[in-house]
This record gives structure tokens, C-alpha cells and sequence, in this order.
């Protein structure tokens, strides 16, 4: 692929009090592509996706965005960048319907009034282009749906905003066999449609099913970043537990295309 990336972090330290979490962590997205976030527990995944996110404010280091270098400070940041995470308590309210979840805190006003027609319209639309025909009817509330579902109608929402890059935390993992895949292929179209997709998983499966680059961290350090097309699961494993990959020969960051 020609195209640079789109996301690109360098040398990011973040520590919490006297805890280092993140040790000059480099680490890039490409649009198009579904890049795999993995490593063990604690590893500093969500600590990165937080910065990524700018959640966290990092420490030190360089964020460049579309190939410029931006201050990503504060969530408003991010998502003006076109950044979206989509956590693993999906955050949506059972309560509410389909359309209410999509643009909640982002309603569509007409005057004072909601404009409900313009935002179901909006969110049809946004559920049609991901080929999603899983739900009988935007107007029925979240708690009616399944959880493949639920993961849906949050991904839904996050593209809804002319995302660029899209942040996926585990989306899989309260999900049985049926609705996983069906998930999968939603990651994959995202991807298909030039977004730049960032999948933290923790199943190898799912990773090697569906991602096109992996990135592994170990205690807080970029192990690899790899093309998936040229490792193994053991391979990744090795990485995923011991930060190394022998037959690899990879330096720490390597792998960039
Ligand atoms: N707000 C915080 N304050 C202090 N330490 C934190 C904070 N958030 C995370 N940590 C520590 O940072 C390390 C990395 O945590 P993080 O949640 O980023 O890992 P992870 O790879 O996402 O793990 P998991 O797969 O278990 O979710 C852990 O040791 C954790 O205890």
C-alpha cells in the first residue's frame, strides 16, 4: 500500500503517579487496514488506546495525524481528528432506542425541536452502508437486542461521525460463535470502506481472521508491529509472552511496510 499512515505515535512514555505504564511506544495505523492490538493482561493496551484517545494526556513523545503532528489532549480533540472507541461496556443505554443511542449527546436539532425523521434517516443509512440487516426496527430499545447486535449498533454509532479511525476494545468477547462472525465481517467492511480500524483482542483467532497488521505489546513496551501475513499464531504468542520473537528477529517497533 502507498498510502502513509494515518495514525502515528512515536516514542510515548505515559506513567500513572510513579508507575510507568507506556516506555517509548511507537506504534501506526494505516487506512484501510484492520490493525490487531494485542498482548497480556496489563500489557498497556487500553492505556494506549486511552492516549490514542487522548483520554490520557501522554507523558512524552510524538502523535501525527494524516502526517501532521498534533496535541491530542482531551477526547474532543480526538474525535475532531475523527477518532471513535467503541469500549467493551459499549456505553449505550438500554433504555433508549436504536436512534436515541446513535446520536446520543449529538442530537440533530431542528430549531429547538429534535429532527427524529433527518436522524433516523442518518442512522438507517449509516446501518445500511455497513450491510447490517440484523435489526428489525431502529425504534426498538437497546435491551431488546442481542449482544452481536449491541456491538453493532455501537460500531454503527461510532462511524456515524465521519470517523477516519475506529477503536475497537474486545468487541467480540461476550460473544458466541454465530454473532463473532458476524462482527468480524462488520470490522472487515469498516476497513473496506478506507477507515483505519484498531482491534484490541485478546483471541488469536479473531486476530488472525481479520487484521492485516498486529502490534504487540509486552509490560508497556512495542514488542512488534508485523504485517499478519507474516506470522504465525505461535509466533505472535511468543511475542504476546516473552516480547520476542527469535525466528522473527524483530527489533522493538519493527515491521513498518
Ligand atoms: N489509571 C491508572 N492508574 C494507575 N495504574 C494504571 C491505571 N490504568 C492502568 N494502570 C496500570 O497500567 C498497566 C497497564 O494497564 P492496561 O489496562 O493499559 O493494560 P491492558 O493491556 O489493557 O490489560 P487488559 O488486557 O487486562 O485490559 C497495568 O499494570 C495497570 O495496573
Amino acid at each position: 500500500m502507498s498510502q502513509g499512515p494515518i495514525l502515528e505515535l512515536r516514542g510515548i512514555n505515559k506513567s500513572f503517579g510513579p508507575v510507568q505504564v507506556l516506555h517509548d511506544v511507537a506504534f501506526y495505523a494505516y487506512p484501510g487496514e484492520v490493525t490487531a492490538l494485542v498482548g497480556d493482561n496489563g500489557a498497556g493496551k487500553s492505556t494506549l488506546v486511552k492516549c490514542i484517545g487522548g483520554i490520557y494526556p501522554i507523558d512524552s513523545g510524538e502523535y501525527y495525524f494524516e502526517g501532521r503532528k498534533v496535541n491530542v489532549t482531551n477526547p474532543r480533540a480526538a474525535a475532531e481528528l475523527g477518532i471513535e472507541i467503541v469500549y467493551q461496556d459499549l456505553a449505550l443505554c438500554d433504555n433508549l432506542d436504536i436512534v436515541q443511542n446513535m446520536f446520543l449527546g449529538r442530537e440533530r436539532k431542528r430549531g429547538v425541536v429534535l429532527d427524529e425523521a433527518a436522524m433516523e434517516e442518518l442512522a438507517a443509512e449509516t446501518l445500511a452502508s455497513l450491510s447490517v440487516r440484523t435489526v428489525k426496527s431502529l425504534r426498538q430499545p437497546v435491551s431488546s437486542l442481542s449482544g452481536g447486535q449491541r456491538q453493532t449498533v455501537a460500531i454503527a454509532k461510532a462511524v456515524l461521525w465521519n470517523s477516519k479511525v475506529v477503536i475497537l476494545d474486545e468487541p467480540t468477547a461476550a460473544l458466541g460463535v454465530a454473532q463473532t462472525a458476524q462482527v468480524l465481517e462488520l470490522v472487515r467492511r469498516l476497513a473496506d470502506q478506507g477507515l483505519a480500524v484498531i482491534l484490541i483482542s485478546h483471541n488469536m483467532n479473531d486476530v488472525f481472521a481479520v487484521s492485516d497488521r498486529i502490534a504487540a505489546l509486552y509490560l508497556g513496551r512495542m514488542a512488534a508491529q508485523v504485517k499478519t501475513s507474516e506470522v504465525t499464531h505461535s509466533q505472535v504468542v511468543e511475542l504476546i509472552t516473552s516480547g520476542r520473537s527469535g525466528e522473527l528477529g524483530l527489533k522493538n517497533g519493527n515491521g513498518a511496510a
